[in-house]
């Protein structure tokens, strides 16, 4: 049986105020989008270390997978594998006789530091189950990209557990859940987006509003052999004495003006990025020279993308990098390039 996440008028609730449980041998499935952060400035710092940011993101279709089943135990027990296989990916990075990058870029935590376990913990505090989690997640999404692959995780997570408990993703205790686990999860579970917009979000990142899209995008996206850490950029970053806003921008999706999209995309955190990590360079320098003027940094880095016409054009431009940064590649100087489009979010849950 195939359904959504669209939120419900009302959490389906029994009477004794406790969720009503799908059987334990429901199984939850659902793909996590990466997204991309068309514009991002600093507005301020605040008092809590975070920083207020005015950003413009897309859900993209790069996606992880996730299933999700109840268990009898309690507790949240996770299992992780990198798709087509870590091999692959590690020769693709070009990081496969390097073991200890290998293991920082490719080792993602299974305990409760993985975001999909944290997430999954407190939904089974907050509902007071007396039953657990087992979830199986395949990645795709590279991890320290900006493409926010672990708040997706988590969101995902939410979602599923959500369905497998049958209350509503937008059950005002799964929101807090979400933005306690992250800055992006709220967006990842769809709040204040409507199917097929980009976001807005403005204060730490959590508040968010629907931007009008006039059609969907196409992207090269480009992650270099390096993981970036958000916390280490955002504290190596500057605020503008004059910062710029998101306005220009929203006008120019709205009205799917190309040209107009491109002059006022802009990423503040690029700086601090190419700093920490100069791999971010070559990848822009290779996107310049494959006739491309457009290449930016997503979130706090470190893969670029960029803004293309087609999906023809994006395939194109994606052959054509592959080849040249094949060409130009140094031991442990691999890339992952995708041609890829914007897609919706929340994404759908289905229940086998
Ligand atoms: C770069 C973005 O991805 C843009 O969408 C987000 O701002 C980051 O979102 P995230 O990865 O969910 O980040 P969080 O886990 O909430 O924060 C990680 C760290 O980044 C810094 N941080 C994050 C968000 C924010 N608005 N200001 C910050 O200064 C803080 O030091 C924080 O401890
Ligand atoms: N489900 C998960 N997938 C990937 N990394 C995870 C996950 N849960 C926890 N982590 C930890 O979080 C770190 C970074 O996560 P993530 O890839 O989302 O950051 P990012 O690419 O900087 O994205 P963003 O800053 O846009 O949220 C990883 O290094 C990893 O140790």
């Amino acid at each position: 049986m195939i359904d959504d996440t669209r939120p419900r008028e009302s959490p389906v609730i029994s009477t004794n105020g406790s969720p009503q449980l799908l059987p334990i041998d429901a199984i939850a499935r659902t793909r996590a989008p990466a997204k991309l952060n068309l514009f991002l400035e600093l507005v301020n710092r605040r008092d809590d270390g975070f920083h207020n940011i005015d950003t413009v993101m897309v859900p993209i279709d790069w996606c992880d997978q996730l299933q999700v089943t109840r268990s009898v135990d309690p507790g949240v027990r996770l299992s992780l594998d990198w798709l087509p296989s870590r091999e692959i990916v590690a020769q693709r990075l070009q990081i496969e006789n390097d073991p200890q990058r290998e293991a920082s870029m490719l080792s993602i935590p299974t305990d409760k530091t993985n975001l999909v376990t944290r997430a999954l913990m407190r939904v089974a505090e907050v509902f007071e189950l007396e039953t657990g989690f087992d979830c199986k997640l395949l990645k795709t999404i590279p991890a320290g990209a900006g493409m926010g692959g672990a708040s997706s995780d988590a969101a995902s997570a939410i979602a599923c557990a959500a369905k497998l408990i049958s209350v509503s993703p937008r059950h005002p205790a799964l929101i807090e859940v979400a933005a306690e686990i992250g800055s992006d999860v709220p967006f990842f579970l769809g709040l204040g987006s409507e199917p097929m917009s980009a976001i807005r979000a403005t204060g730490r990142g959590e508040n968010l509003a629907p931007v009008a899209m006039g059609g969907r995008l196409d992207f090269v996206v480009i992650y270099p052999s390096v993981s970036l850490s958000t916390a280490k950029v955002y504290a190596a970053s500057q605020v503008p004495a004059d910062p710029r806003n998101a306005a220009d921008l929203v006008l120019s999706l709205a009205n799917a003006n190309h040209e107009a999209i491109e002059e006022s995309m802009m990423n503040r955190l690029s700086h601090p990025a190419r700093i920490l990590a100069p791999q971010i360079d070559e990848i822009i320098e290779s996107v310049w020279r494959a006739g491309c003027r457009t290449c930016q940094l997503t979130g706090s880095g470190s893969a670029c993308f960029a803004l293309v016409r087609s999906p023809v054009e994006a395939r194109r431009l994606a052959k054509k990098l592959r080849a040249s940064l094949r060409e130009t590649a140094h031991p442990g100087g691999g890339a992952i390039v995708a041609a890829t489009r914007t897609t919706r979010v929340p994404a759908i849950v289905s229940i086998h």
